[in-house]
C-alpha cells in the first residue's frame, strides 16, 4: 500500500468525448494524487471544461474509464460521485444567508443541527468569514461570495473539488488575492482541487501540476517547473512563457550540445534531458526563452553570437522587452531585469545577442502542426 500523499484521488483512463465528428477530450489519461493542486490550461475550446464535467459526472465519456477514491465512476451521474464542482457563475441561493448557503449540503443529509453549527462554522474559519454568518448574500462582495461558495462546496468534504474558471470575472487585484486564498485553503482543508483555467500565469502560481491541452489532447502533464523548462514541444513552450520559435536543421552533435543549422547559421543548441539527440538532417523547432538571451556586453560570453540592431524597446518596470533584428533578417524577442545603472538599448542601436546551448531547447512540432505542415 502506498503511502497516503501517494494514493490517487482521481484518474481518467484513455477518455474521449465527442460531439459531432470532433473529439472534444480525445484519448486523455491523467492521474490526480490526493491533496494535489491541479490545473487543466490551455486555449478557447481545447476540451478543458468537457473534461472537468466528465470528471464531476455532468458529461459521460463516450469511451475510456474515470476512477474516483479509488472506484469506478464511469457512467454515474453528478448525485453519485463523491466530488463538488464550482463554476464561475457561483449561483449563491439568493434567498439564504451566509449560514444557510453553507449548511444546505448538510441539511440535504439531514444531519442533527449540533453537528451542522460546528462544521458550518469551522467551514466559516476556514474562508475567514467567521462573524459572516448572518449576512444576506447581496450584501457580499465578490471575493467574499467566492469564498461563501468555496465553503459550500467544501461543506460535505469531497474526494476532489472541480473549479471551473471560478476566477475569471473578478478584476485583476482580487483575483491575484483569491488566487493566494484559494491555495491557503486547499491547503489548509488538506483537499484535492482540479482547476480549469487559460491563464498560463495563474495556472504556474497556484499548482502542483498543469495539464495543457489543445484539440482535445493532453499534451503535457507535470510541474509547472517542468513544463517551463522542459515543454512537450513547440504549442507548450509558446503557450506558457515567451519564447523565440525559430526552425532548425540537425547537423550533428559534439561535447558541446548539437550542431544544428537556423536562418542559414551554425548554432550550438541541446535536447531535453531524457530525449534522444535528434539524427542529422532532421528538422525540429528551437526554442529560447527571452530571458535567456543575453545583450551587448553580456553576450561575448556566450557560445552562440549574432549580429542585429535595436528594433524595439520597452520599459516593463522590473524588465525591459528589447526587438532585435539580427543580420540574417529574423526578429528575436529579448527580456532583460531592469538593473539601475545598466546599460539600455535605443532603436537603431547595433547591437550582438547571444545564447548558450543550456538555453536553447530543441523540440518537436505539435502532432496537429506535422499534420497540417503548418509553423507556429
Ligand atoms: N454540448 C456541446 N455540444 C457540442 N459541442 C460542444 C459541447 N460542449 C463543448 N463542445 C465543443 O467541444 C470543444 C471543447 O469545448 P470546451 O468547452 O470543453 O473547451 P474549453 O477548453 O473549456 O473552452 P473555453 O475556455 O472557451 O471554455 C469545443 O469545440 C466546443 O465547441
Amino acid at each position: 500500500m502506498s503511502s497516503g500523499q501517494e494514493t490517487i484521488s482521481i484518474e481518467t483512463r484513455e477518455v474521449t468525448k465527442t460531439y459531432g465528428k470532433r473529439a472534444a477530450v480525445d484519448q486523455v489519461t491523467l492521474q490526480v494524487k490526493k491533496g494535489e493542486f491541479v490545473s487543466l490550461l490551455g486555449p478557447s475550446g481545447c476540451g478543458k471544461t468537457t473534461l472537468l464535467r466528465m470528471l464531476g459526472g455532468l458529461e459521460q465519456p463516450d469511451q475510456g474509464t474515470i476512477m474516483l477514491g479509488g472506484r469506478d465512476v464511469t457512467g454515474i451521474p453528478a448525485y453519485g460521485r463523491n466530488s463538488n464542482m464550482i463554476f464561475q457563475q457561483l449561483a449563491l441561493f439568493p434567498h439564504m444567508d451566509v449560514f444557510n448557503n453553507i449548511a444546505y449540503g448538510l441539511k440535504v443529509k439531514k444531519l442533527p443541527k449540533v453537528d451542522i453549527q460546528r462544521q458550518v462554522g469551522e467551514m466559516l474559519d476556514l474562508v475567514q468569514l467567521g462573524d459572516y454568518g448572518r449576512r444576506a448574500v447581496s450584501e457580499l462582495s465578490g471575493g467574499q461570495a467566492q469564498r461563501v461558495a468555496i465553503a459550500r462546496a467544501l461543506i460535505n468534504r469531497p474526494e476532489v473539488l472541480l473549479l471551473d474558471e471560478p476566477l475569471s470575472a473578478l478584476d485583476m487585484q482580487l483575483r491575484l488575492d483569491m488566487q493566494r486564498e484559494l491555495k491557503r485553503i486547499q491547503r489548509e482543508f488538506g483537499g484535492t482541487f482540479i482547476f480549469v483555467t487559460h491563464d498560463q500565469s495563474e495556472a504556474m502560481n497556484m499548482s502542483d501540476r498543469i495539464g495543457v491541452m489543445r484539440a482535445g489532447k493532453l499534451l503535457q502533464y507535470a510541474t509547472p517547473d517542468e513544463i517551463y523548462e522542459r515543454p512537450a514541444d513547440s504549442f507548450v513552450a509558446k503557450f506558457i512563457g515567451d519564447t523565440n520559435i525559430f526552425e532548425t536543421e540537425v547537423l550533428g552533435h559534439d561535447v558541446n550540445g548539437i550542431r544544428v543549422e537556423c536562418f542559414g547559421k551554425p548554432l550550438l543548441v541541446k535536447v531535453s534531458d531524457g530525449n534522444a539527440v535528434p539524427k542529422a538532417g532532421a528538422r525540429h523547432s528551437l526554442s529560447i526563452r527571452n530571458e535567456y538571451i543575453r545583450l551587448g556586453e553580456d553576450a561575448t560570453h556566450c557560445l552562440n553570437k549574432l549580429d542585429g540592431h535595436v528594433i524595439e524597446a520597452v520599459y516593463g518596470g522590473a524588465n525591459i522587452r528589447y526587438s532585435v533584428q539580427i543580420a540574417e533578417g529574423f526578429l528575436v524577442q529579448a527580456s532583460v531585469l531592469h538593473q539601475r545603472g545598466a546599460s539600455r538599448y535605443s532603436p537603431g542601436e547595433p547591437i550582438q545577442i547571444g545564447f548558450d546551448p543550456e538555453d536553447a531547447l530543441l523540440l518537436s512540432e505539435p502532432i496537429d502542426d506535422r499534420v497540417q505542415g503548418a509553423r507556429i
